[in-house]
């Protein structure tokens, strides 16, 4: 059943408010607003309205579009780019498919009347803005369009001419292509890519930038209309567009091309993105600098999205997420993904590989132990001021209790290990701060005595979690300590259960605290974190520059 059948257009009209006609068919047309010029005449003139005509509200924008389910191209890619721009996004389907990332494999029209329908029922409500039109699968579908944008005159119409999806399917029928060209008459910009701009001009596709300026211009010349020019289908590294208004003036905006294969919807979102900017900018050319800017980091970040196998969406919402409180565990989460250069390389160290197998010499170990005290001492006074900060009475008692630790239990492990080989060891002891540690140790204390609670935990983190890890991963690879390894005992401590929870409660404090703060904290724990986890890196290795 197709949705024509299941609902007859002429049965379900809208119920529109009592001054409001009803009928499709009998709707009066809206008048022009006196000061608005027809876009057929006098389209650049639109760059200069009064600024009495500037909305304060979101624009309200209607997107006439076919649906993709998968969400990256049309209607629903326009609702996305509508919304990131800051507009109030409204929809009639010209067109259902069956598509994904992959192509579009079935294409269904609903009856051309239940879109008139749908028209005219928004228009005899609601004040429309801005229209972005998309694709208009038949010559019928397009007629309606026209007839409808003919009666109401939107202020800003971007008629975005989709003839091939991205995957090269076919979505218009072969006729509606040069219906298209009498939609160029209701239409303030087209926005055509290189092989739509040849049909509208009725030559082949250009192969360089500058003969697709010069199609640009005669299209421009001929339909007294802005064309946009887009350079998504160039070869090479560039990827410019240019505005060409209807008397060959040229605005042209320089880009590099993204290196991503996400670039489904790239025309949809362009297209909807510049009928809500342009509502209130009134400046084509300063319209397209703001949204070339904005796709240009969407499709930076479309690699975050990861959706489908195929040619994916760009992420419309980039700047809002990345300002959005994360869920529980993603930003813990990405930290630790993010330090896996330098977990790796930990494992690679000889300092590592040598103390599981017993083969570290003692005079290394000493030295780290020498060290390590020295940073314990400062660590402790660092946990000590995260306690101080901390939010909540558990939170306050976990880091005093750490900082307990780090003084008494471990230091004691040193003594306990220094007194069993004194007489080599005394001058380890004895030497000054190394240059890592107090490198490290200088850290510590910034982010203890400057930065926020989340800097402080974030900084003291990598020493829980990494050595937790280590213990964990490299507990099975060495022999038991009734084999007589050297170092047994102070692996032990730290493979230890209770030290696996503190560190887990440690990485759930971060978490906690990263959702409680904004993006620019988050920034700065998230480097805070990087810094010390490379400082716990260089920290195994001082023993073997030391020597
Ligand atoms: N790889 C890329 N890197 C940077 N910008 C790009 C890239 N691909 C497309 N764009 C930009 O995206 C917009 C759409 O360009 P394109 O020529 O691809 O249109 P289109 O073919 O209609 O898009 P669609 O892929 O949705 O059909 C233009 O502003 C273009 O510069
Ligand atoms: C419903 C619909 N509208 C437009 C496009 C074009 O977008 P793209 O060229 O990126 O596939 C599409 N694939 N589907």
């Amino acid at each position: 059943m197709n949705g024509s059948s299941m609902i007859s257009p002429t049965t379900t009209p809208a119920p529109a408010p009592s001054s409001t006609p009803t009928p499709a068919s009998t709707l009066t047309p809206a008048p022009a607003p006196s000061s608005t010029p027809t876009p057929s005449n006098v389209p650049s003139s639109r760059s200069v309205p009064s600024s009495s005509s500037v909305p304060s509200a979101p624009p309200r924008v209607l997107s006439i579009a076919g649906s993709d389910p998968s969400g990256g191209a049309g209607i629903q890619a326009d609702i996305k780019s509508i919304s990131a721009m800051g507009g109030y996004a409204m929809t009639a389907i010209t067109a259902l498919t069956v598509q994904n990332t992959q192509g579009v494999q079935s294409v269904h029209v609903p009856d051309a009347a239940f879109l008139s329908a749908q028209l005219d029922s928004l228009s005899a409500d609601i004040e429309i803005d801005a229209v972005k039109i998309g694709m208009l699968p038949t010559a019928d579908v397009i007629r309606v369009v026209g007839e409808w944008l003919g009666r109401v005159r939107p202020a800003v119409v971007v008629l975005d001419p989709v003839m091939v999806a991205s995957s090269g399917d076919s979505l218009v029928e072969q006729d509606a292509r040069l219906a298209l060209l009498e939609l160029l008459d209701h239409a303030h910009l087209v926005t055509p890519n290189l092989p739509e701009l040849g049909v509208l001009v009725g030559e082949p596709e250009a192969q360089s930038w500058e003969s697709a300026l010069l199609q640009g211009k005669r299209l421009a010349a001929r339909r007294g209309i802005q064309v946009l020019v887009k350079g998504g289908h160039l070869t090479g590294d560039e990827c410019p567009d240019a505005l060409v208004g209807p008397h060959g003036a040229v605005t042209e905006l320089a880009g590099m091309k993204i290196l991503t294969g996400n670039t489904h919807g790239t025309g949809c979102s362009l297209s909807s993105a510049l009928a809500t900017v342009q509502v209130r900018s009134l400046d084509w050319a300063l319209s397209l600098r703001q949204v070339k800017e904005w796709l240009t980091q969407a499709l930076e970040h479309s690699d975050d999205l990861q959706v489908g196998k195929g040619r994916g969406p760009v992420n419309h919402f980039y700047s809002l997420w990345s300002t959005a409180s994360p869920l529980p565990g993603a930003f813990t989460q990405k930290l630790w993904d993010d330090c896996a250069p330098v977990r790796a390389a930990i494992f690679e160290l000889p300092f590592i590989t040598e103390l599981v197998h017993g083969s570290l010499t003692e005079a290394h170990f000493a030295y780290y132990l020498a060290q390590d005290a020295k940073y314990l001492n400062a660590y402790s006074r660092v946990l000590a001021r995260a306690g101080e900060l901390a939010p909540t009475e558990n939170e306050q008692r976990f880091w005093m209790e750490g900082a307990h630790n780090a003084l008494e239990v471990e230091l004691s492990l040193h003594r306990d290990w220094l007194s069993v080989h004194p007489v080599d060891q005394a001058d380890a002891i004895r030497a000054e701060m190394g240059p890592v540690t107090k490198h490290y140790v200088d850290h510590l204390l910034a982010a203890a005595f400057a930065g926020s609670y989340g800097e402080v935990v974030a900084a003291v983190l990598p020493c829980y979690w990494l050595y937790a890890d280590v213990a964990r991963v490299l507990a099975p690879e060495r022999p038991g300590i009734d084999g007589g390894h050297p170092y047994g005992r102070w692996l032990d401590s730290y493979a230890d259960e209770a030290f696996a929870t503190s560190a887990r409660t440690a990485v759930e404090i971060l978490d906690v605290a990263a959702r409680r703060t904004n993006a620019a904290d988050r920034q700065r724990m998230a480097s805070a974190f990087a810094y010390s986890a490379q400082c716990e890196l260089d920290f195994f290795d001082a023993p073997r520059l030391h020597s």
